[in-house]
């Protein structure tokens, strides 16, 4: 019916016949059972490094064109359809390479078992890259379904839900037959990541395809049902993607980086239980001052400032996880790194409650605060916490003794973080003037600004969150960089990192 569909068939087809190809020639020679499966995983770290950079690169495109308008080049490239390009690109392209990979790499360790299913894996890995590939094209070319960070069309979704299966039969197969009796508590986090996202995803997707030849679908939901639903969808995208997730890749890689066994594990699954529970009802801090019912708008804000505990006891043991081993901050830059990570996870998880409290979300909402906002728990927590386990990751996962340049990751913390600072910053001071300045009544109850007005003020600012948009960048460059001379088996030529207060008196 429609040229997106019709791009999108002759996709899957020349697909289908590569996997043919593969399938015959490929080497029937059973593993052995006792080693671990790590193709999956040393792919999918590249997978993450590439997204990631492209994800960074179309955020600088987005943040240009608000910044440049002229920027937006029609049809393909016009600011409406790039945002969902980044949206897409960083959390489902670039964070969802990483939670794959790292939960591969982290369940075979913890259940000292191999991988479930044989290839299955390697289908969940080439499968979710095809769903990745689907909906970017998708976007450019003009599809969506208008929902949030659920844009992909029907057939889309459908093949995502196959994916989604598949991972969650490798990734519990492989926890069922663990040769380890106690389960870990970052498997707990991951599982809850799987599981909840089928849920959501599925239910979220629900629509009527006008037809089975096109790519044109209408939601089975309307009105204040489809926004309701939409936005328990999307918190709980927030809640267990964004979220349980890298608590899963937190519960592991921190540990393991510091060399300290975890702080507390009676807290870690006591904020485990109430964070699962307490997300879940917090989705109508999205719909303030909405047509949805007040009583529902007060129960998800209530939730939400609930939600502040079970945040901080992941960020809590995360951070004393480091206990007597405080001086790693000085003289590793992985763990530096870390720490940044759970600093702004943290920060986020106290600005989310708040702005969820419906007066401050009177001013915030519709604003750039809310950006702000997104991007510290996007940049700082998400960024952060992933860029650590690929450091940590690619010198074991490729057989070298350690990195290219461990100065070359402290570059990328710094440029990383002074990325996140100035986007934060930035944001929280236009976005409060913004707010403000749509809320400014003169005396005789007129509105003093034009929307227009609001928007010219907000044009400087736009141009630095591009600068600060652009160091991000660079670190994810600097990190491609080294990930790649390691991989290469190089080795800098550098002195050792040592501060001065670390030297000898
Ligand atoms: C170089 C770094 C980045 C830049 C320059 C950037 C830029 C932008 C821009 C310009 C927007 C649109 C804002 C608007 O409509 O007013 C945006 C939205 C968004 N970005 Fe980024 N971004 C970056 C990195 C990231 C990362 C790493 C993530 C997630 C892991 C992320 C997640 C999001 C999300 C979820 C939104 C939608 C926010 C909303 O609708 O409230 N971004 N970004
Ligand atoms: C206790 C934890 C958190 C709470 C209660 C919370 C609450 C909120 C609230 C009230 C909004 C603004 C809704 C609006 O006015 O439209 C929001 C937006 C958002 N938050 Fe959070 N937040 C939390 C943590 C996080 C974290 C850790 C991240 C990222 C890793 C994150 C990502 C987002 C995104 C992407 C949006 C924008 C949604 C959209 O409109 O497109 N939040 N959050
Ligand atoms: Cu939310």
């Amino acid at each position: 019916q429609d040229a997106v569909y019709e791009f999108h068939a002759y996709l899957f087809f020349i697909v289908a016949v590569l996997v043919a190809f593969w399938l015959i020639g490929r080497d029937v020679t059973a593993a052995d059972p006792d080693s671990y499966m790590d193709g999956p995983v040393r792919l999918g770290v590249l997978a993450t490094v590439f997204w990631g950079i492209v994800g960074f690169l179309v955020g600088v495109v987005a943040a240009s064109q608000l910044a440049w308008p002229d920027l937006n080049i029609e049809p393909w490239f016009n600011f409406g359809r790039v945002r969902p390009l980044h949206t897409s690109a960083v959390v489902f392209a670039f964070g969802g390479n990483a939670l794959l990979c790292t939960s591969f790499y982290v369940v075979q360790r913890t259940c000292r078992a191999r991988l479930f299913g044989g290839d299955l894996a390697w289908f969940v890995f080439w499968g979710y890259q095809f769903f990745i590939v689907l909906a970017a094209t998708g976007y450019l070319l003009g599809n969506s379904q208008s929902k949030e960070y659920a844009e992909p069309e029907w057939y889309i979704d459908l093949w995502l839900t196959i994916v989604w299966v598949a991972y969650l039969i490798v990734f519990l197969g492989t926890i069922l037959r663990r040769k380890e009796p106690h389960i870990y508590v970052a498997n707990w986090f991951y599982l809850s990541f799987i599981v909840t996202v089928a849920m959501l995803h599925v239910v979220n997707a629900l629509a009527i395809p006008v037809s089975l030849t096109g790519s044109k679908s209408y939601s089975l939901f309307s009105g204040v049902q489809d926004a309701l639903t939409q936005w328990w969808y999307g918190h709980n995208a927030v809640g267990f993607f964004l979220t349980a997730g890298f608590l899963g890749m937190m519960y592991y890689f921190v540990p393991k980086q510091a060399e300290r066994p975890v702080y507390s594990y009676r807290l870690s699954i006591v904020h485990f239980w109430s964070l699962i529970f307490l997300y879940i009802w917090a989705g109508p801090h999205h719909l303030h001052y909405t047509a949805l019912p007040d009583w529902a708008q007060t129960l998800g804000m209530v939730f939400s400032i609930m939600l502040w505990m079970p945040s901080w006891g992941g960020m809590i043991n995360g951070l004393m996880t480091l206990s007597g081993a405080w001086d790693k901050i000085r003289t590793d830059p992985i763990i530096r790194m870390m720490v940044m990570a759970l600093a702004f996870y943290g920060m986020s998880t106290f600005e989310g409650p708040m702005m969820s409290v419906k007066s401050v979300n009177a001013l915030s909402h519709y604003t750039d605060w809310t950006i702000g906002h997104v991007h510290s728990g996007a940049l700082g927590w998400v960024g952060m916490i992933s860029f650590g386990a690929i450091y940590f990751l690619v010198p074991r996962l490729y057989g070298r003794e350690k990195l290219y340049s461990l100065r070359m990751v402290n570059w990328h913390f710094w440029l990383a973080t002074l990325g996140i600072a100035a986007y934060a910053g930035v944001m929280w001071v236009s976005g409060i003037m913004q707010g403000l300045m749509w809320r400014e009544y003169d005396p005789e109850g007129f509105l003093v600004y034009s929307f227009a007005e609001t928007v010219d003020a907000m044009h400087p600012f736009y141009v630095a969150r591009t600068f600060a948009g652009v160091l991000y960048l660079a670190g994810g460059l600097v990190m491609a960089y080294n990930v790649a001379m390691t991989i290469m088996g190089r080795e800098r030529n550098e002195q050792p990192i040592v501060t001065a207060a670390a030297q000898p008196a």
